[in-house]
C-alpha cells in the first residue's frame, strides 16, 4: 500500500518546530490577522463512501464548510489500490476546483478537511487529512476539534519510539491506532479515541471503511447524510445540501459509525451521557442554513435576538446588524422591539483573511477594510448595533467610532451572547484569557473601552431560552458553554498544573 500524489510542496516541509510538543497555534505571530485576534473558525470535516466523483463531491462539501477554516484544505481518496492525498494552503475553491487536481484524486471513497489550526501551527505538514501506513493498510484521518491531552500522550508515545510526522494534536489518533493491540481497525480506532480527551468530530478512511466519530459529549458536531445510497459524513448539514445529499441524522455524542459495502454500522463505546454541543456552533460558528438536533442555526440566532429584545429593549431609531454573523440576531431584536432594521454597516467580502508582514500604517486601518458605514442609514439617528459576540472588543470599538463618524447621535451596543470570560480548548481559536475583554473589565469598563453610549449582553438563561429550554440546567447543562462560565466539560490534561479551571482561575497558556 502506498500514498500517491503528495503535493510537490510537501517534500520541503518546514521542519523548524519542536518535535516534542504541540503548542497552541499563535496566529498573531505567524501571520498578522486583519480582523484582530477574534474568535476564529474551527475546521470542517467531510467524507463520502463509494460513489463516482468522490473527490469532486468532497471538494464541494468542503466548499460549503469553508467558513469553518480558511487556512488550508486537503482531500484523501482511495481507489481500490492506492491512497491519494492532496493538501494545500488556502481556500478550497482556489485549490480543488480544477480538473488537474481532482484527476490526482481518483477513487470512490474520499475524506476532506478545512483547517484553521488550533494546535501545532500552520505548517504544511499539519494540513489534514493526515495519512499513515498501519499494519493492516493505510488510514487517512481528518479532525475537527482539539484533544486536551494530546501533548501528554504525544510525549509518552515519542518516549516509546513513535515517529511523528506533524506537530498537530490530531496525529496522536493515528499513532494510537497504530500502537493498539486490538485486532481489527474499528476496535483499534475505538481503543485510540478512548484514550483521548477533548472535543472532536473525526472522520477516517481506510481501504474498506469510512469511519466517523463524535466525542463522548458531542462538543463538535457531525451529521450523516445519504447521496443515492452512498453514506456521507459532514460537520454541518449545509455540506449535505451542497451536494444534494439527504440528511439522515445527527451522529450521537460518543457514537462511532462505520460505513462499508454492507451499510452503516453504529457503535457506542462510551457511557451514555447527555450531549453537550458547543453553544458557539449556534451563536457564531456554523452556517445559518445548517441544522443541528432539529434546530436551525438561523432560527436560534433570530431567537437570541428576540430574547435580547425582551431582556434589553432600547428606545432607539434604528437596529443595525454587525455583519456577517450578527445579522440574524439583529433581525430578531428588531422584530422583538418593533424598531426598523437597517443595514447601517456594509461588509466588504473581498477582504483576505490575513496580510503577510503588513506595515503598521495598514494595520491601523483594521476593521475599516472589512466594514464601512452606510451613512444614509445612520446619520442623525439613535442606533443600536447588534452583534453575536464580543471577544477582544476590536470590532466593536472600531464600529462604534465608525457609526459616530457617520453621524449617529447615539450608539448603543448589544451582544447576542453573554460576556466571553474563558478561552476555548476544544477546537475554537480564542485569544488567551488575558486578551478577552470580558475577562479584564466589568460591564462599565467594557462600555468605556468600546466607546458606546450603553452596552448590554443577553443573559446565559436567555441563550438557553433561545434554544427552546426554560433555562440552563445547572446540574446537567444542555450545552457546553465554557467560554461564558469556565465550566469545562472535560479534563484539560495538558494544562494541569495551571490554576484549577473549575475555580475560574487564570490559566497559564
Ligand atoms: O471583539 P472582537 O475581538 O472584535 O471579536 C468579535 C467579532 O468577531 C466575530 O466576527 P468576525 O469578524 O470574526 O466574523 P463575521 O464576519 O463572520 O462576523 C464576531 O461575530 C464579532 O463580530
Ligand atoms: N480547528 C480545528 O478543529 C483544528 C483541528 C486540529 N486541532 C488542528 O489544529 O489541526
Ligand atoms: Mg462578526
Amino acid at each position: 500500500m502506498s500514498v500517491k500524489g503528495q503535493t510537490p510542496a510537501s517534500h520541503s516541509l518546514p521542519l523548524t518546530e519542536s518535535n516534542s510538543q504541540i503548542t497552541p497555534t499563535n496566529h498573531t505571530d505567524d501571520d498578522w490577522n486583519m480582523e484582530g485576534d477574534t474568535l476564529h473558525e474551527e475546521c470542517g470535516v467531510f467524507g463520502i463512501y463509494k460513489t463516482p466523483d468522490a473527490a469532486a463531491l468532497t471538494a464541494l462539501g468542503l466548499h460549503a464548510l469553508q467558513h469553518r477554516g480558511q487556512e488550508a484544505a486537503g482531500i484523501a481518496t482511495y481507489d481500490g489500490e492506492h491512497f491519494h492525498l492532496e493538501r494545500r494552503f488556502g481556500l478550497v475553491g482556489d485549490n480543488f476546483s480544477n480538473a488537474h487536481t481532482l484527476e490526482r484524486l481518483p477513487g470512490t471513497a474520499s475524506i476532506g478537511h478545512n483547517r484553521y489550526s488550533t494546535a501545532g501551527g500552520a505548517a504544511l505538514r499539519n494540513i489534514q487529512p493526515l495519512f499513515a501506513e498501519l499494519e493492516g493498510g493505510g488510514i487517512a484521518v481528518a479532525h475537527n476539534g482539539q484533544f486536551t491531552n494530546a501533548m501528554t500522550l504525544r510525549k509518552s508515545l515519542i518516549k516509546r519510539g513513535a515517529i511523528f510526522q506533524s506537530t498537530s494534536d490530531s496525529e496522536v489518533v493515528s499513532q494510537l491506532i497504530a500502537k493498539s493491540r486490538e485486532s481489527n481497525i474499528v476496535d483499534r480506532f475505538i481503543d485510540a479515541i478512548r484514550q483521548m480527551e477533548g472535543g472532536y468530530a473525526l472522520i477516517a478512511l481506510t481501504r474498506k471503511k469510512l469511519i466517523g466519530a463524535r466525542d463522548p459529549i458531542g462538543i463538535r458536531p457531525l451529521v450523516l447524510g445519504d447521496l443515492n445510497g452512498s453514506p456521507v459524513l459532514a460537520s454541518e448539514t449545509c455540506a449535505l445540501d451542497m451536494i444534494g445529499a439527504k440528511f439522515v441524522r445527527d451522529i450521537k455524542n460518543g457514537e462511532v459509525v462505520v460505513c462499508t459495502d454492507e451499510g452503516v454500522e453504529s457503535y457506542h463505546p462510551f457511557p451514555d451521557v447527555p450531549a453537550r454541543l458547543d453553544i458557539f456552533e449556534y451563536i457564531y460558528f456554523s452556517r445559518p442554513d445548517s441544522v443541528f438536533d432539529g434546530r436551525s442555526v438561523y432560527d436560534v440566532r433570530k431567537a437570541l435576538g428576540r430574547e435580547l429584545a425582551k431582556e434589553l429593549p432600547l428606545d432607539v431609531d434604528v437596529v443595525v446588524p454587525v455583519p456577517d454573523s450578527g445579522v440574524p440576531a439583529a433581525l430578531g431584536y428588531a422584530q422583538g422591539v418593533g424598531i426598523p432594521f437597517e443595514l447601517g454597516i456594509v461588509r466588504n467580502h473581498y477582504v483576505g483573511r490575513t496580510f503577510i508582514e503588513p506595515t503598521q500604517q495598514i494595520r491601523a486601518l483594521g476593521v475599516r477594510l472589512k466594514h464601512s458605514a452606510n451613512r444614509s442609514q445612520v446619520e442623525g439617528k439613535r442606533i443600536v448595533l447588534v452583534d453575536d459576540s464580543l471577544v477582544r472588543g476590536t470590532t466593536s470599538s472600531k464600529i462604534v467610532q465608525m457609526m459616530r463618524d457617520a453621524g449617529a447621535t447615539e450608539v448603543h451596543m448589544l451582544l447576542a451572547s453573554p460576556p466571553i470570560t474563558h478561552s476555548d480548548y476544544y477546537g475554537i481559536d480564542t485569544p488567551d484569557r488575558a486578551n478577552l475583554l470580558a475577562a479584564q473589565y466589568d460591564l462599565e469598563g467594557m462600555r468605556k473601552y468600546i466607546g458606546a453610549d450603553s452596552l448590554g449582553f443577553i443573559s446565559l438563561d436567555g441563550v438557553y431560552r433561545a434554544c427552546g429550554y426554560a433555562k440552563r440546567n445547572n446540574k446537567s447543562p444542555q450545552f457546553t458553554d465554557h467560554c461564558f462560565t469556565g465550566d469545562y466539560p472535560t479534563a484539560l490534561v495538558d494544562i494541569e498544573g495551571a490554576e484549577d479551571h473549575r475555580a475560574g482561575g487564570l490559566l497559564k497558556e
